[in-house]
């Protein structure tokens, strides 16, 4: 079966359906994404957090995503890595502990390999990831921040941006030096996968 251009089981779209039926229950107590966005959510969520997968370096063995919210992208990669990188643990970043929370509940029925940190990513010691993503979260000034201290010498950052993204690439550079690849995005318009490496002070 195919999705977001990846070839899976029905096990796997079977997990992912399940998430997004609980991501409806959900977001009626907890605001875990948009309303107005749920009669999409496949769309609008899953497939535009699965296309991530496509940019993961092949040896990566442990993923960080900063501000998972309802689980996007890193629990929807999670969920595509129990079938497509056995190897790879997801660990999704939380400061709200209502949606850690949900988080957790997800992992469990799913049993996807992911752990949630319920904390604020200022406050978290070095993660040494191999991959970084997060998507609407901050801006990119802040994600390097960030991933400056949470990822490998060697590791990749993959962040989903909207339109503003070359704005926002031009504003880190007077700060940061970094390899970067824009990958149009599957889902959105404008929209972009940015793919960051090398990073370092300017
Ligand atoms: C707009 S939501 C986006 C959630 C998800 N990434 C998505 O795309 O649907 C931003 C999330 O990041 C979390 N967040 C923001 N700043 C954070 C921080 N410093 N540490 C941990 N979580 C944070 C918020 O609690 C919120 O759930």
């Amino acid at each position: 079966m195919e999705f977001a251009g990846l070839s899976v089981s029905r096990e796997t779209i079977e997990r992912l359906e399940l998430f997004q039926k609980l991501l409806e229950k959900w977001t009626t107590k907890i605001n875990l994404v948009s309303r107005s966005t749920l009669t999409d959510a496949r769309e609008r969520h899953l497939i535009d957090s699965a296309q991530l997968f496509h940019h993961m370096p092949r040896n990566a063995l442990h993923w960080v995503d900063l501000g998972s919210g309802g689980g996007f992208p890193g629990l929807v990669i999670a969920i595509l890595a129990k079938q497509l990188a056995p190897d790879l643990h997801v660990t999704l970043v939380e400061s709200d502990t209502r949606k850690a929370t949900f988080l957790r509940s997800i992992i469990r029925e799913t049993e996807a390999e992911a752990s949630v940190m319920n904390a604020r990513i200022e406050a978290l010691e070095p993660l040494d990831a191999d991959v970084i993503s997060a998507r609407a979260v901050a801006n990119l000034d802040k994600l390097l921040t960030w991933t400056h201290r949470h990822l490998s010498p060697d590791g990749t950052a993959l962040f989903l941006k909207g339109e503003t993204w070359k704005k926002e690439i031009s504003d880190a550079q007077g700060q940061w030096s970094f390899s970067c690849k824009s990958h149009k995005s599957i889902t959105e318009d404008n929209a972009v996968v940015l793919e960051i490496g090398d990073l370092s002070y300017v």
